[in-house]
């Protein structure tokens, strides 16, 4: 295949809520940090005058000629409101382009991508043309921002395809903005896949570190943050964000009187952890952050958002004295466990070793590493095969 111009290798983090899903959507306080587990994106510019787009995690490979995709209105016109608040016959053209994407995770991702391909393209001759291959160490769907993580790496590569920032954004001066504008398309790809996002995973997938969020007052940096032992388990009960946002605001519609304090009360959780963080004393943090995980996912189960697998989980690690909650979404997906520094590894094995038995998936990583990085590739066999086949060592090694 003819080649030339960027050849470039982005890399986003996941991110686990520790406190505060769902009320952040409501304006109410969370605390986040992003995780070990990345998305990476292969983007090739090359002279086919075709783009490829081959995202193998949710088994999308399609591939358009680019003078085919135009579409009767300018949507850089419309970029101020919701993405979605687009015209009928608009959204009909992209569904057109999507061709047999029957899943809703297959519809959501392509979706996101024509809409921010629409959104940044620029005019370039006709032999221009481009691949983007993506693939996650991430679960995808399990509450540990897949998505974000996702709507990083593409916002980013087409910010870069097409000349907004430049692929050395995490080195320059101007960095600071650079990740101002990556973060405000990564939130309009989360409005695509999520309907009404609050902010939170892109904004940590995008700057990484530990952090706690208002939505519409943005993010501070985590105080006194400590990477804690977590350990993280995938029930693997598959289910959606979007669904499970929209339980949570009709809830609130329907009971304002009895579900606003429950959101006032996880605000006040996660208060109550930014001020635990400044703690001097790690026994007093750990004990502390154990209570509230506890209290914080009552609160989630109150609003509906637990499922029979997450109490199974903390079922489990509660007969070893290890606290758990849901994190993201919940309905499935992800929990999160403290593991304090007086557990011993053997206990911690163990723990691991009976949920396996019950056939989720346990992660031990890490927290608060780097945000989004874009890496310029020379060596020409780091290809698109590579990054497809490579071990999730390798591929970090490559990225950061
Ligand atoms: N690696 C990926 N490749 C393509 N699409 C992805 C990828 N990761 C996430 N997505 C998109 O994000 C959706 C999952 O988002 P969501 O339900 O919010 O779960 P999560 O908790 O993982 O963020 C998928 O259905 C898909 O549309
Ligand atoms: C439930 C929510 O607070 C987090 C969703 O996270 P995830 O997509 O399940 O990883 C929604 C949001 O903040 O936009
Ligand atoms: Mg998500």
């Amino acid at each position: 295949m003819a080649q030339s111009g960027k050849r470039v290798l982005i890399s986003a983090p996941g991110k686990v809520i520790l406190f505060g899903e769902h009320a952040v959507v409501h304006k109410k306080l969370a605390v986040a940090a992003s995780l070990g587990l990345r998305t990476y994106l292969h983007l090739e510019e090359n002279e086919t005058g075709q783009c490829r787009l081959h995202l193998p995690d949710v088994d999308i490979d399609l591939t358009w000629l680019l003078s085919d995709l135009s579409l009767s209105i300018d949507l850089k016109t419309l970029e101020t409101g919701h993405p979605m608040d687009i015209p009928e016959e608009i959204k009909q053209q992209l569904e057109n382009w999507m061709g047999v994407t029957t899943r809703e995770a297959q519809r959501q991702a392509v979706l996101a991508f024509l809409y921010l391909f629409f959104v940044l393209k620029t005019d370039k001759p006709t032999s221009f043309g481009f691949s983007i291959n993506t693939r996650s160490t991430l679960p995808v769907g399990a509450g540990l921002g897949s998505s974000a993580s996702f709507a990083t790496c593409i916002a980013t590569a087409l910010l870069v395809l097409f000349n907004h920032i430049p692929t050395g954004f995490a080195q320059s001066e101007k960095k600071d903005s650079y990740l101002d504008t990556i973060n405000r398309y990564a939130y309009k790809a989360e409005q695509v896949i999520h309907g009404n996002p609050s902010g939170l995973d892109n904004s940590v997938c995008v700057f990484g570190g530990a952090l706690s969020f208002r939505r519409g007052e943005g993010f501070v940096p985590l105080e006194g943050f400590q990477s804690l032992q977590l350990l993280l388990t995938n029930t693997k009960v598959p289910r959606s964000t979007s669904a499970l946002v929209a339980g949570v605001t009709a809830k609130k519609e329907k009971y304002p009187n009895v579900i606003d304090p429950i959101l006032d009360s996880i605000d006040k959780i996660s208060l109550r952890c930014c001020e635990a963080f400044k703690s001097d004393s790690k026994a007093d943090l750990a004990q502390e952050l154990e209570d509230l995980v506890d209290i914080n996912h009552c609160l989630l189960h109150a609003l509906g958002v637990s499922h029979s697998s997450l109490e199974k989980v903390r079922t489990i690690t509660g007969e070893y004295g290890v606290k758990t909650k849901l994190t993201g979404a919940g309905g499935g997906g992800c929990a999160l466990s403290i593991i304090r520094d007086d557990v011993n590894v053997e206990t911690t094995n163990s723990v691991a070793q009976k949920l396996a038995g019950e056939g989720f998936d346990c992660y031990r990583t890490s927290l608060g590493g780097t945000g989004v990085n874009a890496v310029i590739l020379i060596d020409d066999s780091l290809d698109q095969a590579w990054l497809i086949n490579a071990d999730r060592e390798t591929l970090e090694a490559h990225a950061i």
